[in-house]
């Protein structure tokens, strides 16, 4: 279970702990955190979730490709998955799949990384693996640039909610 933080803890954190906290915010982006520490102090989770949607507007998109292809791929756990993907992919079932399932992930995760070259990105959050395996298969129908879009789209979606995981109002 995370520690959660009110207003002002975040407010008055030293740099260290702030970027520990929220270092993984977007998957292995620490320059996400470094914007929401420097534009301190905040009222409310607001304005924190307001900050962060701010950073995304910024990003260029060389900055977009390289947060994509930070991403583990879902489903194939190793050492380089954040402990912050492996609770989420635990909670929708992704860890524990049966093995055609299992299969399927491993075909379209390479379909797709073959085709657009960066990993299929989905907040699983509240999905489960057959929705999670249906997004995919649709959206492998899709073309480069709606799918940088729609990658950039679900990484926003995911560090909200890992924003709003560790703020409480
Ligand atoms: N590839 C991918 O979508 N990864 C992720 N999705 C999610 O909800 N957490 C992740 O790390």
């Amino acid at each position: 279970m995370v520690q959660q933080l009110n207003i002002k803890e975040i407010n008055g954190m030293n740099k260290p702990k702030f970027m520990m906290t929220f270092g993984n915010v977007v998957e292995k982006c620490p320059q996400a955190a470094l914007h929401l520490l420097t534009r301190r102090p905040y009222m409310n989770t607001y304005e924190v979730l307001s900050s962060l949607e701010e950073f995304f507007d910024a990003l260029t998109i060389e900055d977009k490709m390289k947060i994509l292809h930070q991403h583990p791929e879902l489903a194939s756990l190793n050492k380089h998955v954040t402990e912050d993907s492996v609770n989420e992919q635990t909670k929708s079932g992704l860890t524990t799949l049966p093995e055609h399932t299992q299969s399927s992930f491993t075909e379209l995760n390479a379909l797709y990384r073959k085709k657009f070259g960066f990993p299929f990105i989905m907040c699983v959050a509240g999905n489960d693996p057959h929705k999670i395996l249906s997004s995919m298969q649709e959206r492998l129908d899709s073309d480069v640039e709606s799918e940088i879009n729609a990658g950039i789209r679900e990484v926003k979606k995911i560090s909200k909610h890992r924003l709003s995981n560790l703020i409480v109002d």
